[in-house]
């Protein structure tokens, strides 16, 4: 990697512990590649710790990126709740950072895993980075528990690394200061570009009709809201016969019980193992349209040039929403049909929707937060400029 003030102290650069820690599918996605590049810097050492957040979706996960955990925490005793995973969490974390002593610990997103690191960098006085910075809904408790977990976050945190401009003006709102704020895209669209490039071949089960690619598995949604959902899809589908949808079903039982309830027996509704990521893109790539409660495929379609149905109220990601090409519809039965029949029925609404949009990123957010990392962790502070963090506004 190229630095171009490396020479100012090139006879002795530091050497900078950086820790991520991970915990979940999209978290994995959304560090690797700046793990995969922070490896290649010569100043820095880099350690992966998972957290048990989701043992069931993780390893294979990890495994498609190539990242071998340092650390893996495994828990003894039943860790569903996130009270339950966030005390053992924090014990685990601290014991780790006291031997370790990283320089700073960076995680991603707003699970119980992003916020136990965050609350364990602190009481060891150890820096914190956070990845995706931001996202805000007007709801404390929605979705719950993460966006209590991305306020408290931007408590502690030393760099924020803002997916987008609006993002960084959340913080910017509730007081962060601006120089501790960069906008460097998300790097989820790093990974989606990067395999879309590679031209992933397509599930051999995915449909070869126009396909609803459909996922939902949010906590919110569990019970009447994903069972009025799904009532709805399957009607819309029983009325459309060049329509089928393909369903990677996530492990969670909330979710799992309810598609085999309402979704399952159905000839052209596909009920399938969730999907390894380069297919989950190649799938993206062959539907009709995305309808989902999940925050990854919000900002990943749209790149992809797919409409996006979102079954959720709110969304903390409404940029794409602005782009006109991602629409909430929440989870009654009449609005999820409505708005399916109505992208069926109204070509001009599909085209509109149907367009490549890059709200969330170009595919160089880790290159961003590397050089990010640089500045704030290597460079002596007075070489620090604010020509490096500053926070750029809306384009
Ligand atoms: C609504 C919300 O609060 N979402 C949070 C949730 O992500 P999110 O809701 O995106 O979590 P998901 O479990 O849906 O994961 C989405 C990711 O997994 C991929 N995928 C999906 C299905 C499949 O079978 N295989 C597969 O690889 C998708 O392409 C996407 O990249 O945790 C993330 C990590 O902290 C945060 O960034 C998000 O803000």
């Amino acid at each position: 990697m190229h630095h171009p003030r490396r020479e100012h102290f090139s006879q002795s650069t530091p050497v900078r512990t950086f820790v991520f820690v991970v915990g979940t599918r999209p978290e994995v996605i959304k560090v690797a590649p700046i793990v995969r590049r922070l490896r290649e810097a010569e100043w820095a050492v880099v350690r992966v710790v998972t957290s048990g957040q989701q043992s069931d979706l993780l390893d294979s996960t990890l495994a498609e990126f190539d990242l071998r955990p340092d650390l893996s925490i495994r828990h003894r005793s039943n860790c569903h709740t996130p009270a339950a995973l966030a005390s053992q969490l924090l014990r685990r974390l601290d014991r780790y950072c006291g031997q370790v002593r990283p320089d700073c610990v960076l995680a991603q997103g707003d699970t119980t895993t992003a916020y136990a690191a965050s609350i364990a960098a602190f009481y060891r006085k150890i820096a914190f980075v956070h990845v995706e910075a931001g996202l805000r809904t007007p709801s404390l408790d929605a979705p719950f528990p993460e966006e209590f977990h991305r306020r408290s976050i931007a408590v502690s945190t030393s760099l924020h690394c803002a997916p987008t401009s609006a993002a960084a003006q959340n913080l910017v709102r509730e007081n962060i200061a601006r120089e501790k704020i960069i906008v460097s895209g998300n790097t989820v669209i790093d990974s989606l570009l990067e395999v879309a490039a590679s031209k992933p071949a397509l599930p051999a089960d995915f449909p070869r009709l126009r396909t609803i690619l459909l996922t939902a598995h949010r906590r919110e949604n569990f019970g009447e809201p994903l069972r009025d959902a799904f009532t709805a899809i399957r009607a819309f589908v029983d009325l459309t016969p060049d329509v089928a949808v393909y369903f990677p079903v996530h492990p969670n039982p909330n979710a799992r019980e309810t598609a085999i309830e309402i979704l399952s027996g159905h000839p052209r509704i596909r009920l399938v193992d969730p999907l390894g990521y380069r297919d989950v893109v190649a799938a993206i790539q062959n539907a009709w349209c995305v309808v989902t409660d999940s925050g990854g495929l919000q900002e990943e379609a749209p790149a992809l040039g797919k409409p996006v149905l979102v079954l959720r109220d709110v969304t903390e990601r409404p940029e794409a929403v602005a782009s006109g090409v991602v629409e909430l519809v929440g989870t009654s039965r009449d609005q999820v049909f409505g708005a399916l029949s109505e992208l069926n029925k109204n070509s001009a609404k599909y085209t509109r929707m149907a367009r490549p949009v890059f709200p969330y990123g170009d595919g160089h957010a880790s290159k961003r937060i590397v050089e990010a990392l640089y500045r704030q962790f290597v460079l002596p502070p007075q070489m620090r400029s604010a020509e490096i963090i500053q926070l750029h506004h809306a384009s």
